[in-house]
């Protein structure tokens, strides 16, 4: 037998409306109730986090903020990095934040990929270090794919590479005017990654995305806004609390509502972007093994060369 909750059942077979009234407000209420454990946050309630060695996550009024936090390398993403950001996302996947802000530490937002990374191993060594790290990116991306609530990226100064190309899968992009944005895949021997390839071109069109992903083109925060990366640029001296102010207040919307919309809106493309993640990584795999990107990141390592 089909089986109806009391104030439901009270609701719809009631005869009288003063009762059938009290059974709807019991009804919603009863729903709000149990929404509000699984996926709100009472203000204040949810300070703690696991500690990270290269992140700073904390959550508090429903946002969950993960910051990068490396500002002595202008945040650039290391081999451990990547990893504590996959678990730092999973965590907030779960965790009872409607929002879960992405941003950087000190004067940049972040610098990229860590270009030290494959300093110190031995020729025999660097296809298995190419490949493993390979792997990990893919689960990186994915973990930005698959996000289930909005993802904001908060571009609090420049922004280099990976940084820019994963903006591509967040949700919102506030930018204060500092920032710039620059992908300099050509200069360092690299192929597009992040699912640039195709979130670019669907952004601000083909003409446009190969300008940046091909050419390097740097950006402003304007040019990107104009481009529509950017969903909007602050003045730096107020970007803070402009920001945190508009994420306040997004926070205090329907955590369901706003969590199935966006779900509404991404996952018609997630089979689509899980094949152009594997193919940006199995063709950055063989750049990352060609002359080309060695050279330059032997020029870093050198001093010779800086964006
Ligand atoms: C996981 C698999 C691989 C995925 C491959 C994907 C790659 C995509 C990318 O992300 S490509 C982009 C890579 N990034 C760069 O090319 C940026 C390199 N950095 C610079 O050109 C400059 O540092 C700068 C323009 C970002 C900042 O210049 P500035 O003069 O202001 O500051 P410094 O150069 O003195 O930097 C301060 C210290 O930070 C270190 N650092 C900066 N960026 C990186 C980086 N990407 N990797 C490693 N280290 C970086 C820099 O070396 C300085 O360190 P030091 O004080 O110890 O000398």
């Amino acid at each position: 037998m089909h089986c109806i909750s009391r104030p439901l059942r009270d609701l719809v077979i009631c005869p009288n409306q003063e009762t059938a009234r009290q059974s709807y407000v019991d009804l919603v209420s009863s729903l709000s109730s149990s929404s509000m454990s699984s996926s709100q946050v009472k203000p204040g309630a949810d300070r703690k986090q696991q500690e990270y060695e290269n992140l700073v996550v904390t959550s508090e009024d429903g946002i969950t903020k993960i910051m990068l936090n490396r500002p002595t390398k202008k945040n650039a993403i290391n081999t451990q990095m990547y990893q504590e950001i996959i678990l730092a996302l999973k965590a907030a996947s779960k965790d009872n934040s409607v929002l879960t802000v992405l941003t950087g530490n000190g004067d940049y937002y972040c610098s990229g990929n860590d270009l030290t990374d494959f300093s110190g191993i031995t020729a025999g060594e660097i296809e298995e270090k190419v490949k493993n790290n390979l792997d990990m990116l893919r689960v990186f991306v994915n973990s930005f794919i698959d996000f289930p609530k909005p993802l904001i990226a908060v571009v609090n100064g420049p922004a280099v590479g990976i940084a820019v190309t994963i903006l591509g899968l967040c949700d919102a992009v506030y930018a204060s005017d500092r920032a710039t944005f620059h992908t300099p895949f050509s200069h360092l021997g690299l192929s597009p990654e992040g699912c640039s390839s195709y979130t670019f071109p669907k952004i601000m069109g083909p003409a446009k995305a190969i300008e940046m992903l091909v050419f390097g083109k740097k950006l402003t925060a304007e040019e990107a806004c104009a481009r529509g990366l950017v969903t909007e640029v602050f003045p730096d001296n107020t970007f803070q609390k402009q920001v945190w102010a508009r994420l306040k207040a997004y926070s205090e919307f329907p955590a369901n509502s706003i969590r199935i919309s966006k779900q509404v809106i991404r996952n018609m493309e997630k089979e689509k972007l899980y094949a152009v993640n594997a193919e940006e990584c199995s063709v950055l795999q063989e750049r990352l093994l060609s002359n080309e990107c060695i050279n330059a990141a032997v020029n870093f390592l050198s001093r010779k060369a800086k964006l």
